[in-house]
């Protein structure tokens, strides 16, 4: 996992870091909900062959045809950023760190704390529908996105503080339904709060709204705050394996630091917390030295 530091571009391309800090913001203020489509397209290229832009690749039978990505937003940020930092110093820096560099970007857009990023990552030459397959589902239970979590070397800690990440965002109504009319043989989820499920059937027709899109941070979804945690507690959760967490006690405790319901030694800073965990998912499986290469564009091998 060793390679990538802080600054790592600063000899060969001192601006790239602002080239992408500008472009991404320049995107985000003419359209706030991209950040969080960068956020979660980070997410997923670094759970599928590592931090490696295999995501970004286009074309038949690539990771991007596969269901989980069928609906990542901001590949044109992507493309636009990779543009202009090639302008600038041709075939130095890998799509995958501009990725990742965009992902803490946006974070920062929408009110987080910001954190160095190390790069240095190369860009991989696989990008296979067929490897998107251990990526966390909405239906997952706690152990199972522990699970899935530790296979990467993210423990419990940086479970809770990562699904943070839907502190912005949205999604389609298909992913969470069956909790408003059919989660159990009497009907819907019973830890869902009897007012919100009114709000939410509304939003979510039975037979007619697979698509409609929901914030999943209730009344803050382009803040990046503790709002998302908060909801949880209250049986706001939009995901099942997001109000899960708030149900099993190993990751309640987590939500609870967070919202500073536990104090002392115990309290823990979301905003802080999180790029911490960020900078141990950025760093995953990571290519560097002579693997793999610098695209040329990030929709295509060289
Ligand atoms: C157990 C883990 C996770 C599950 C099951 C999960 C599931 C989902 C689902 C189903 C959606 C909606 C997709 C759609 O409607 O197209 C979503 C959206 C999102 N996810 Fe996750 N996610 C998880 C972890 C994460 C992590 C670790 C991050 C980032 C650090 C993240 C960031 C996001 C963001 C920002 C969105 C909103 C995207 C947008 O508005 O375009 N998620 N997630
Ligand atoms: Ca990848
Ligand atoms: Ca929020």
């Amino acid at each position: 996992q060793g390679g990538s530091r802080v600054g790592f571009y600063l000899g060969t391309c001192p601006r790239a870091e602002s080239i992408v800090r500008s472009t991404v913001e320049s995107h985000v203020n003419s359209d706030p909900t991209l950040a969080a489509g960068l956020l979660r397209m980070h997410f997923h290229d670094c759970f599928v062959q590592g931090c490696d832009a295999s995501v970004l690749i286009a074309g038949a039978g690539t990771e991007r045809t596969a269901i989980p990505n069928l609906s990542l937003r901001g590949f044109e940020v992507i493309d636009d950023a990779k543009a202009k930092v090639e302008a600038a110093c041709p075939g130095v820096v890998s799509c995958a760190d501009i990725l990742a560099l965009a992902a803490r970007d946006s974070v920062v857009l929408s009110g987080g704390l910001s954190w160095q990023v190390p790069t240095g990552r190369r860009d991989g030459r696989v990008s296979q529908a067929s490897d998107v397959n251990n990526l966390p589902a909405p239906f997952d239970s706690v152990d199972v996105q522990k699970q899935k979590f530790a296979a990467k070397g993210l423990n419990t800690q940086d479970l809770v503080t990562l699904v943070g990440g839907h502190t912005i965002g949205t999604t389609a109504c298909q992913f969470f339904s069956n909790r408003l009319y059919n989660f159990t043989s009497n009907g819907p989820d019973p830890s869902i709060d009897a007012s919100f499920l009114l709000q939410l059937q509304a939003l979510c027709p039975q037979n007619s709204g697979a698509s409609n899109r929901i914030a999943l941070d209730t009344a803050s979804q382009n803040r990046f705050d503790t709002s998302y945690y908060a909801n949880l507690r209250n049986g706001r959760g939009i995901l099942q394996s997001d109000q899960a967490l708030w149900n099993d006690a190993s990751t309640k405790t987590y939500v609870q630091r967070y919202l500073g319901l536990l104090r002392g030694l115990l309290g823990l800073t979301f905003n802080a917390e999180f790029g911490r965990s960020m900078v141990k998912m950025s760093n995953i499986d990571l290519k560097t030295g002579s693997d793999g290469e610098i695209r040329k564009i990030c929709s295509a091998f060289n």
